[in-house]
């Protein structure tokens, strides 16, 4: 049986192994239109080998990035939606399950930055974490509701995802200021809120997201400023609620530091954990675009959401 994957799907595995495609939910409107463009590109003669070729290509984007659930959760929304006998209606469904997925995303994060918006004051001045657009939502809802904000932007090493929350943030003409990550604690006093994204949020209330997250959440815990979460429901974790834990994603030790200098320091160590795990006792508020939920009980919508789970998309419903 064939199980080739289409070169432009092996294509957007790359970009998002490589972080060309990148940010939880970009990752995932990504994902379910690589499946869309399988499902077109597909010549398979019989139901069986279409759904074999669309497993493979599902199996091969699902391996790219293992932190961020929103691809899992992605592919599965467009496995649910494929349904049919023969290869044109599987492939019909299959394309029109993921135009459906990037309409739900998209509309998603718009009801999800209005209620995030509610939160942050005229006046404001938000600390944020590298870059995630549920965040950049809020923000943007906000200013739409006519209150001014300013920013204080953390660079976010290794790869300065900060620069590209900066300059979102300047093209809304929103002040910025731009620091280091290890200055984070001493501007917590000239800010009204932290606010960051989410890569994964598990059963209990934790908050899987760019390393660094979980240290600012403490120290802004220390210093009472209020911190939140905006994640859509698709980084909700449906393996959390069966006991399974949240790969973070190790990667390489050049962005870290350049191979030269490495050598010049001589025989070290180096390692790139991607992401962190913020206990729910210092996250204020998860806010969905079901709502705004105290960490703790966002197990509550997990149980509304998810039905059985199985480890990977494909293999039946989650
Ligand atoms: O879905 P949105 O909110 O855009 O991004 C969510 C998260 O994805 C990013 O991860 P990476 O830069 O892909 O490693 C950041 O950790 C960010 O908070």
């Amino acid at each position: 049986m064939d199980t080739e994957v289409a070169p432009a799907v092996e294509a957007v595995a790359a970009d998002i192994a490589e972080m060309e495609i990148r940010g939880a939910a970009t990752i995932a409107g990504a994902a379910a239109e690589a499946l869309a463009t399988q499902a077109r590109a597909s010549d398979a003669g019989t139901a069986d080998q279409f759904r074999a070729e669309m497993h493979a290509a599902a199996s091969y984007l699902y391996d790219t990035r293992p932190t961020a659930v929103s691809l899992p959760n992605a592919l599965r929304f467009v496995f649910q939606g494929m349904d049919g006998t023969t290869v044109e209606s599987l492939r019909q469904s299959a394309v029109d399950a993921a135009e459906r997925f990037q309409s739900q995303l998209d509309r998603a994060q718009d009801d999800l930055g209005e209620i995030g918006a509610n939160r942050l004051r005229d006046g404001d001045t938000v600390m944020t974490h590298c870059h995630s657009t549920d965040a950049l939502a809020c923000v943007e809802a906000a200013l739409d509701q006519g209150k001014d904000l300013s920013a204080v932007v953390k660079e976010t090493r290794p790869r300065n995802q900060g620069h590209i929350t900066a300059e979102q943030l300047r093209q809304w003409d929103v002040p910025v200021t731009l620091i280091v990550d290890s200055a984070a604690r001493r501007y917590l006093d000239e800010v009204d809120h932290v606010l960051v994204g989410a890569d994964a949020v598990a059963a209990d209330g934790s908050v899987v997201n760019k390393i660094g997250t979980s240290g600012l959440a403490v120290s802004a815990r220390e210093r009472g400023v209020p911190i939140m979460t905006a994640a859509q429901i698709i980084k909700l974790h449906p393996g959390t609620m069966t006991g399974h834990t949240v790969e973070i994603e190790m990667r390489d030790e050049d962005e870290v530091i350049d191979p030269s200098e490495r050598e010049e320091i001589g025989q070290i160590t180096v390692e790139n954990p991607a992401f962190d795990v913020t206990p729910p006792r210092y996250m204020d508020a998860i806010v969905t675009e079901r709502g705004q939920f105290p960490p703790e009980s966002i197990v509550t919508l997990m149980r509304e959401l998810f039905g059985e789970t199985s480890a990977r998309p494909w293999e039946g419903p989650v």
